[in-house]
């Protein structure tokens, strides 16, 4: 870690202090999002802020305001308590965290942007930010999901590089909130384009003792991992629901993951095998699998014989957090559907089909060799 300091400083734009004297320029980092993982993000970077020189203390978290059944706002109660008691009850996030529902507010003086909300905010979180940051500023995206335009598939680490005109990194890996909040190990990708020295900032910035970040240069296999494990996970909880045993489950999450690495390479031929063997790939696919929101709300839709939506349960489940693997694979959906791709992946088009009511949860396990759209083939 040490040469990454020395680096950072030695990049720093030199400031002057009010008597005249030169002195770092620190940057400023502000968390947008404060949900399961955007309270736990913030936990980790207040952590380091506070001890690294480069830095300023304080991190600000933008968080989309609600108004809890108490009455109050969440903001002000996060502020108070110095605690989520929406979205992540019981852990404290650190004095130095600052919750703030002003988007532009939280973003005016930030030279660092996390972004850490539900892909489907995104958006229209970018639209509201153009020309409200600052023109250096350099982003990471920990969202796991993509949007569909009519000109095709698009990243979310793009869309925010498209919209804002910054460059944006990605972290993503096996990373369930809750377990990283009380500080048990685990381990976590950034993908990078081409600046080393960037993604060492990064890693520098999210790094502790319990949570071990490394950094690759493959941008959008790591983003693409993130994204497309949600969609096996809604076929793993399907198979959990349906109560279906762990070979099934295993061979669910074998035929994603080859169809994960196949939908990778076709929308990018500079994705790398490697990748998939990073925390972002093998590891996030088998927690998310294992123990996800998407695994469980999908094992109540099986459970329910699929007569229950997705919607309904989520909401009924989750309090308020939020699915990607839904929309995401109506999203895949829509690129294979497009492309004439959807015979050549059968488990991402047999989620869709359930998701949206079209054939029951059990189809995920419907195997026979005269039936070409079953995913156990
Ligand atoms: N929770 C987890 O364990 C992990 C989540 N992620 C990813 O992180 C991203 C964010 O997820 P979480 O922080 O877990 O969020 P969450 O699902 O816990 O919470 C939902 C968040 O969305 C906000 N929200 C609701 N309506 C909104 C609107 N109209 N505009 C903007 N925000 C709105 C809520 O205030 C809340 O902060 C997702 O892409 C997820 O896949 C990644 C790794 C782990
Ligand atoms: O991405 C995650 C773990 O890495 C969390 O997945 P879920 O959204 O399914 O809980």
């Amino acid at each position: 870690m040490a040469p990454a300091q020395e680096q950072l400083e030695g990049e720093q734009i030199v400031a002057q202090n009010e008597d005249g004297t030169n002195c770092i320029e620190r940057s400023r980092v502000t968390v947008i999002g404060s949900g399961n993982w955007g309270s736990v993000a913030a936990k980790l970077i207040a952590s380091n802020t506070l001890m690294l020189d480069s830095f300023h203390d304080e991190v600000r978290m933008w968080v989309y305001e609600e108004v809890l059944p108490s009455g109050e706002k969440l903001t002000n109660v996060i502020n108070q308590t110095n605690e989520n008691v929406k979205y992540l009850p019981g852990i404290k996030l650190g004095k130095n965290v600052v919750a703030d529902p002003d988007l532009d507010n939280a973003v005016k003086n930030a030279t660092v942007l996390v972004f850490v909300t539900p892909h489907q905010f995104m958006e229209g979180i970018c639209q509201r930010l153009v020309g409200k940051i600052k023109p250096d500023v350099e982003a990471i995206s920990l969202i796991k999901g993509m949007e569909v335009k009519m000109e095709g598939p698009c990243m979310i680490s793009s869309l925010i590089s498209d919209q804002l005109g910054i460059n944006c990194c990605v972290l993503m890996g096996a990373n369930i909130a809750n377990e990283i909040a009380v500080e048990k190990f685990s381990e976590a990708t950034v993908g990078f384009r081409e600046n080393k020295e960037v993604a060492e900032r990064w890693v520098q910035l999210f790094s502790t003792p319990y949570f071990q970040v490394t950094a690759v240069q493959d941008v959008e296999g790591v983003e693409l991992c993130g994204t497309l494990k949600n969609v096996v996970a809604i076929a793993a909880g399907l198979v959990d629901g349906l109560e279906m045993g762990n070979n099934t489950k295993a061979a669910i999450m074998r035929i994603g993951l080859r169809e994960m690495r196949a939908f990778s390479k076709l929308m990018f031929s500079s994705v790398r095998d490697s990748t998939f063997f990073e925390s972002c790939g093998v590891a996030d696919l088998i927690t998310t699998c294992m123990g996800g929101r998407n695994r469980k709300v999908a094992e109540a839709f099986a459970k329910n014989g699929g007569k229950r939506s997705f919607d309904e349960l989520e909401a009924e489940l989750l309090q308020g957090q939020k699915l990607q693997g839904v929309s995401t694979a109506k999203e895949v959906y829509a690129v294979l559907s497009n492309r004439g791709w959807l015979e050549m992946f059968p488990l991402f088009t047999t989620v869709h089909e359930i998701c949206v009511g079209r054939i029951p949860p059990t189809a995920i396990v419907e195997y026979s060799e005269h039936k070409p759209k079953c995913c156990l083939t």
